[in-house]
């Protein structure tokens, strides 16, 4: 969609990033004003989609305010808050969206396999080279067999039987080491990747699912993949190329006078045959796509196995997977013409071959002008060159498939925004546990190619000591200061609109409002899943941007609505609450105890062993709750958000846990989201959430008193009594 323009004004004491100038950015055009009167920058997009105004304007609010708080480009800063002048360029200039494959990295990545690099070149030229000096023997084995050359027999069948092990000797060599060299690489590749994604801001996996980002990993780093195992066969890669190059190369040597005629005649129904069977892929691609439809038939209708009987739709799900079965038959039928096609026309090919080399060869033989040993090596050069050719092809073909991969995977990636704080406290964290983590070690830090590296490294450097902020949350009150927030991906919808709410230090606030209020969205900010787009969130009167963002995550404990565990055991999952310590298992119990699922757990098969299945599936959803709140009490986190965190238990139960989550409330910040009135009436304040606002605030019966919107909430029983 073309909107008008808007200029954008930068500070006159910014450098504008290379990424801002015209040719550096893709699919859009910027032009660059300097109005020296007011020292300002204007950038004026000219052309360009609404997303990627966004995402310019975005990355312009990072350059300059990205953890400096108040309006987006007011450069205006206290002293305490990193100055956007102590920048240097150099910095600024990582901004710059890096693209996660590349020639360069995919060279250090290789070039780490040194050895193996060198022993794949060396063992190919051998194989090439045994390969190649075949039919030139085989010719003069047919010379000695009739008599037309007189060295001994079992010389000739001895070379011949030396380039045959040879051959196999090193294709070997060639195919393991490519192998190992290959699979290093794309470990590397994946891990980096895996990492990259995950280092993401939160608003990335608000844009893309969760199937896209698989298929990056699986299938599009797939193609990467295969074009080497794929084509580390003799027919394939780069054998057949040398293949190519050293037959045309060998065929002027033996015939000067056929090579011409006969190559070019080789190399071009050979080439003409393998680019026809090429474009036949897509039969075999609506083949594999087919089927992959009748995997997701059968997934979808047996993991909603319960909603299909209810509705009785068994019928309609037999009518789909019949659909789909039938369209499987039909390109399986075409496929199989196809591969008969296929496979007559490579024969087509070797007999033209042969054909003009008997009756171009065969001429010259009678004539005296050529040996018979060489037209027999001819015969031999022409099933190498017809097969190798079609592998070259193959080949090309594959590696389209794997640039396409490579793009995909750069678009999605390279544009989208790395949350820096998230990644410089990994990336500290990764350093700090390098000696312990050899998964860790063998993956990212060999294979790094400094993706992790920390853009605006002086930046983060200069946020406040990393302990500090868990001290402060301990002894002061934590305040939301004139908060706006809008979703990124619904800019145009402001959730909060000046929200201002004062969490005291070590009591108990309880936020209420109407459905969509935007309760979870306050939740969503304090856990700095994202930042308020205007105003602050302050400790101690400090801006919360200004702290380590690793150290905010152990400062803060959140159970919400719908917990989900990993699908690991119960013991493991209870124990995620502390991810990079030892957690003994007494310890593990001891918070179970607290948050009352011992009992639970210990009746489970193999207790707290026991796996609790995709997502906590095997488990009921009270017991899951408690699971999570027997982790959050685990981490002993000084401040606490639960976000319905008993919502989903009996009442029994609930009064147990509300009894262990009362003891770990005492002495912490506590933030509650609860429909339940019992909850919300014992806090020591309660918060109504309504148009982005808090419109009241007090204590229960101030708010009882005051008979405005929480009265009402109360009257019609919109908190949901017990
Ligand atoms: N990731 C998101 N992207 C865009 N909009 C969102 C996102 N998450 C929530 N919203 C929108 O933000 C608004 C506030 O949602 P929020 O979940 O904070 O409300 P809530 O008060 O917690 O509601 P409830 O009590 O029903 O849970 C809603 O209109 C919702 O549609």
């Amino acid at each position: 969609m073309a909107i008008a323009a808007t200029p954008f004004t930068l500070p006159c004491n910014l450098k504008l990033p290379k990424q801002f100038h015209t040719h550096r950015i893709p699919h859009i055009r910027l032009k660059l004003n300097h109005n020296r009167k007011n020292q300002t920058f204007s950038v004026l997009p000219t052309s360009f989609s609404l997303p990627k105004v966004e995402q310019i304007s975005r990355k312009l609010r990072n350059v300059t305010g990205a953890y400096v708080s108040g309006p987006a480009f007011d450069t205006s800063s206290s002293e305490n808050e990193p100055k956007i002048d102590d920048l240097d360029m150099v910095e600024i200039e990582e901004l710059r969206p890096i693209e996660v494959i590349n020639w360069g990295l995919l060279w250090k990545l290789i070039s780490r396999n040194k050895l193996r690099l060198v022993a794949s070149i060396l063992s190919l030229l051998c194989c090439t080279a045994s390969t190649l000096s075949m039919p030139i023997y085989s010719g003069r084995f047919f010379e000695v067999l009739i008599g037309a050359r007189t060295v001994p027999l079992w010389q000739v069948v001895s070379k011949l039987g030396i380039l045959y092990t040879l051959e196999a000797i090193c294709t070997i060599i060639f195919v393991i080491n490519m192998n190992i060299m290959w699979e290093k690489v794309m470990s590397s590749l994946r891990a980096q990747i895996f990492q990259r994604v995950l280092i993401q801001k939160v608003e990335f996996f608000d844009r893309y699912k969760v199937g896209e980002l698989t298929a990056l990993l699986t299938s599009d780093l797939g193609s990467l993949k295969s074009i080497v195992s794929e084509n580390i066969s003799r027919d394939r890669g780069f054998r057949a190329l040398s293949e190519v190059i050293g037959t045309m190369c060998l065929l002027f040597v033996l015939s000067i006078q056929l090579a011409p005629i006969l190559g070019l005649l080789m190399l071009t129904v050979s080439f003409l045959v393998a680019v026809y069977k090429r474009t036949t892929v897509n039969v075999f691609k609506a083949h594999g796509s087919v089927q992959a439809s009748i995997a997701d038939c059968v997934t979808e209708t047996f993991a909603a196995i319960r909603t299909v009987r209810s509705f009785g739709g068994e019928k309609r799900q037999m009518s789909i997977f019949g659909r789909q079965v039938l369209e499987y038959e039909n390109s399986g039928i075409k496929l199989g013409t196809f591969k008969s096609l296929n496979e007559s026309l490579t024969r087509v090919a070797v007999y033209v071959s042969l054909a003009a080399l008997y009756s171009l060869g065969g001429s010259k033989v009678k004539a005296g002008e050529l040996a018979v040993g060489t037209m027999v090596s001819f015969i031999g050069y022409t099933f190498t060159l017809t097969f190798a050719v079609q592998g070259v092809v193959n080949t090309f073909g594959d590696l389209r498939g794997a640039f396409a991969a490579a793009e995909r995977i750069n678009s999605v990636l390279s544009g989208a925004e790395i949350d820096d704080a998230l990644a410089y406290a990994l990336e500290k964290s990764l350093k700090r546990n390098k000696v312990h983590d050899k998964n860790i070690e063998a993956l990212l830090v060999n294979g790094s190619n400094g993706t992790m590296r920390t853009r605006n490294t002086g930046y983060m450097s200069s946020l406040k000591s990393a302990t500090h902020v868990r001290s402060l949350a301990q002894s002061c009150d934590i305040c939301l200061e004139d908060v706006h927030f809008s979703y990124p991906l619904r800019p145009d919808v402001e959730i909060l609109q000046g929200l201002d709410l004062t969490l005291k230090c070590g009591t108990v606030t309880a936020l209420v409002g109407p459905s969509g209020a935007g309760k979870s969205t306050i939740v969503q900010l304090l856990a700095r899943f994202y930042e308020p787009t205007r105003g602050c969130i302050t400790v101690a009167g400090e801006d919360l941007r200004t702290f380590d963002k690793s150290e905010w995550v152990r400062t803060v404990s959140i159970v919400n609505q719908e917990p989900v565990l990993f699908s690991v055991s119960v013991g493991e999952n209870i124990a995620y609450g502390l991810p990079d310590e030892y957690v003994s298992r007494d310890d593990v119990i001891k918070a179970a105890k607290a948050a009352n699922a011992h009992d639970f757990i210990i009746s489970l098969p193999q207790g707290y062993d026991t796996l609790v299945g995709e997502r906590g599936g095997l488990l009921s959803g009270g017991q899951r709750q408690r699971i999570a709140i027997a982790r959050a009490l685990l981490k002993n986190a000084p401040v606490l958000i639960l976000d319905e965190a008993t919502s989903a238990l009996d009442t029994v139960s609930e009064r147990l846990v509300q009894d262990a989550l009362n003891r770990l409330m005492k002495g912490r910040t506590t933030l509650v989201i609860a429909h339940r009135l019992s909850t919300v009436q014992n806090a020591n304040q309660i918060a109504l959430c309504s148009d982005g606002k808090v419109s009241e605030l007090g204590t229960h019966f101030e708010l009882l008193e005051k008979n405005g919107q929480y009265a009402s909430l109360v009257g019609t029983q919109r908190l949901a009594f017990e």
